[in-house]
């Protein structure tokens, strides 16, 4: 049967990246999506307005909701000091063994936690699981409709501290209009947003940063 899409860009990592090299796995997805089939990673673009977020923050404990192909998820994981910790919950168990082999060829598998499930089951369990008391930076991009359920059971698991940075990709496009009003009104939060364009294209599309404030 016809292969997927994360398949072929699997396969183009393979191809055209160097085994251990995050950049160059970075860079053949780029190239893969822009000039043979768009996919939806976050892109070099907004990707490289999420590493300065993440390079500003050296966060110890991150959390990716929506791992997808692993894109996002190398983009992080170069950046953190090897104690650091990821997890990135993926609960489509074709896009699971995708991503693993993407952040394998990275060589990065020692600091990320690929889990398979859905983070509303995962959630909840990330302190009795993981050891996990908060985390320092969170990244949403899994399905829009998500996002604020996920955020606001994040705050009831007392999963954020004072100063947890949540960064939301696609506010704009495919837009998360009711994650936004959240995030912008309510008083336990300071966010702001970010410009930038959807991946490979023109459109535009940008990334809200919101700091938890306790
Ligand atoms: C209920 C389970 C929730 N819990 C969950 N727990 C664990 N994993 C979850 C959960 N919910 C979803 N996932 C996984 O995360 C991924 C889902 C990612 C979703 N991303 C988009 O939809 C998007 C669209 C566009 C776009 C823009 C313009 C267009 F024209 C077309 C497309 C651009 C973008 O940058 C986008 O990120 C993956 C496919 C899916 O299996
Ligand atoms: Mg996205």
């Amino acid at each position: 049967t016809r292969s997927t899409r994360p398949q072929r860009l699997l396969k183009a990592v393979r191809k055209h990246a160097a085994r251990g090299d995050p950049q160059s796995v970075i860079s053949a997805i780029d190239h893969f999506c822009r000039h043979s089939e768009w996919a939806m990673n976050i892109g070099d673009e907004k990707g490289s307005i999420l590493d300065s977020v993440v390079s500003e923050l050296n966060p110890e404990k991150v959390l990716e909701l929506g791992t997808y192909c692993g894109y996002s998820t190398v983009r992080i994981a170069r950046l953190l000091p090897p104690g650091a910790r990821l997890i990135t919950l993926e609960f489509n168990a074709g896009y699971a063994a995708i991503a693993r082999q993407v952040i394998a060829w990275a060589g990065l598998e020692d600091r990320v936690q690929l889990v398979e499930g859905a983070s509303e089951d995962w959630i909840p369990r990330m302190k009795e699981h993981f050891g996990i008391e908060t985390f320092d930076f969170v990244f949403l991009d899994h399905w829009k409709d998500r996002y604020l359920p996920d955020t606001k059971l994040m705050e009831d698991c007392g999963l954020l501290r004072k100063g947890t940075v949540l960064l939301a990709d696609n506010v704009i496009c495919p837009g998360v209009p009711d994650y936004l009003q959240y995030v912008r009104n309510s008083l336990s939060y300071k966010s702001c947003y970010f410009k930038s364009h959807l991946e490979y294209t023109k459109a535009e599309d940008g990334l809200e940063k919101s700091v938890f404030l306790g």
